[in-house]
């Protein structure tokens, strides 16, 4: 039995949830399907879920949401119509969002949270009724009932061990059950969406709830690449990569799969395939444990902007025992996490994203850092990438950090950091912002050009 997700571009528009009815139709073993809000139809789109937040924020501005209201019910409208579906499904989807926009705003992020999640939801709805019309036995399920039970974080809840027990019981309903992706509820019944991106992590807890024999992925490419596609032309197809090599790849902005979604099919064994909804006989990317072919050193290359870096030095810091967990104390009072802490003997730097902060927030931390920590200079800088090397060869692959380093040199690019990571399947380079795309173009010609993939 298989959880099959179909991502916002799956089901975009009727022509695409068309597409996802013929392959759920197509394999019988596709009991589980978990689907997004309606996302991207053409590069210049916008997805249901940002019109969705930006419904929200002018709701909470106290601005007039008709028309922004209405921008969202096109949508649906326009799919049900293209599906042949009567008005009853529409109306349903107007009535929801109505009352979820008339809502308590006293809580700004659950009102929101509410609001973002309707997208996945309405579409579930909206999907299920366009199933049961084409004769396919399937029925919409709500996270709430089936108890997808989640922690208190909004925006970046996370399943609790409860949840899979409770979904397990899934498995004994009849017909193709339509979930939507998304959200889940707190045990006291807050609703409490992913992080962005997040219906991959329903579609991950859901797989390993009911003990799938695969979860399948369903995008718009036909795998995953060794390189993001809109950035390296026609980059290689990886047919196998592993849970670790995936998780770091999809962490550093391989954005075709979350990568909080693996923890949970890692956790129970259970493989991945990541299809093509557009051409779902395309034998697509299989995430396993264990590859079988390892003969390439570099599994991926991905890169991501948005980072910050927090320099620190102080003269003598190798003596001072305990600076490195003051430094990182004063960043967790201020609710920051961090990514990479590379030192020197009398300096650290701490590399953080950057939409964490805020200059109020830096100048009080550069303050600390100085009177607490008696640092002899402190400063931030932003504007950096990361761009991150992965494979599960590269521990036994010597000279592969100078060949990367070179062929950064040889765009004339400065690396302002370099860090590998302690499991050795990773070498990160932090970079200014503005040379990520020649430095990806190179390292990828380093490791991948005039080599077979397999
Ligand atoms: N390394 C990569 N391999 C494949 N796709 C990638 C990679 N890096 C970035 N992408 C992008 O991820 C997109 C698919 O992810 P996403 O837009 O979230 O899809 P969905 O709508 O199915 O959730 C692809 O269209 C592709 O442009
Ligand atoms: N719709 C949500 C969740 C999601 O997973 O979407 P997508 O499948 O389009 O990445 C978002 O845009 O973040």
């Amino acid at each position: 039995m298989k959880v099959s997700k179909f991502g916002g571009t799956s089901v975009a528009s009727a022509i695409q949830i068309k597409k996802v009815a013929a392959i759920v139709k197509a394999d019988p073993s596709r009991k589980f399907i978990v689907v997004s809000a309606p996302g991207k139809r053409y590069d210049t789109d916008k997805k249901v879920t940002d019109l969705l937040i930006e419904l929200a924020i002018a709701a909470i501005h106290k601005e007039e949401v008709e028309e922004k209201l209405f921008k969202v019910l096109d949508r649906y409208k326009e799919i049900a119509q293209g599906l042949e579906l009567d008005d009853t499904i529409c109306n349903v989807i107007e009535e929801d969002l109505r009352s979820r926009i008339n809502k308590d705003q006293s809580i700004l992020e659950l009102f929101v949270d509410n609001i973002k999640a309707s997208g996945e939801d309405n579409n579930a709805k909206l999907i299920s009724a366009y199933f049961t019309s084409i004769g396919l036995d399937s029925q919409y399920v709500n996270p709430r009932t089936a108890g997808l039970l989640v922690n208190d974080l909004p925006e970046r809840a996370q399943a609790l061990p409860q949840a899979y027990d409770n979904l397990y019981a899934l498995k004994h309903l009849s017909g193709v059950v339509v979930f939507p992706g998304f959200f889940g509820f707190t045990p006291n019944g807050t609703l409490r969406t992913f992080d962005r991106g997040g219906s991959d992590i329903t579609g991950s807890i859901l797989a390993a709830a009911v003990k799938a024999d695969l979860y399948e992925n369903f995008t718009d490419v036909d795998s995953v690449f060794c390189a993001n596609p809109k950035v390296v032309n026609h980059p290689a197809e990886i047919e196998e990569i592993t849970y670790r090599e995936m998780r770091e790849l999809s962490y550093a902005g391989f954005s075709v799969f979350h990568d909080e979604a693996l923890m949970p099919v890692f956790k129970s064994g259970i493989p991945v395939c990541i299809k093509n909804t557009n051409n779902p006989s395309a034998p697509g990317t299989k995430i396993v444990a264990k590859r079988k072919n390892n003969k390439r050193p570099v599994t991926g290359i991905s890169a991501d902007n948005g980072f910050s870096i927090l320099y620190v030095s102080k003269y003598l810091m190798n003596r001072e025992i305990g600076f490195g967990r003051k430094l990182l104390q004063i960043l967790e009072e201020e609710h920051i996490s961090y990514e990479h802490t590379p030192s020197g003997l009398d300096d650290i730097s701490v590399i953080v994203r950057s939409h964490q902060l805020d200059p109020e927030k830096e100048a009080r931390i550069m303050s600390r850092v100085l009177n607490e920590l008696k640092a002899d200079d402190v400063h931030f800088r932003h504007h950096f990438s990361m761009i991150v090397i992965v494979g599960e060869g590269m521990n036994n692959s010597t000279g592969l950090a100078a060949r990367a380093a070179s062929a950064i040199a040889n765009t004339g690019a400065n690396i302002e950091m370099i860090n590998q990571g302690s499991s050795e399947v990773s070498l990160s380079f932090g970079v200014q912002e503005s040379s990520e795309n020649k430095i990806l173009r190179a390292l990828y010609n380093e490791f991948f050009s005039a080599v077979t993939v397999g």
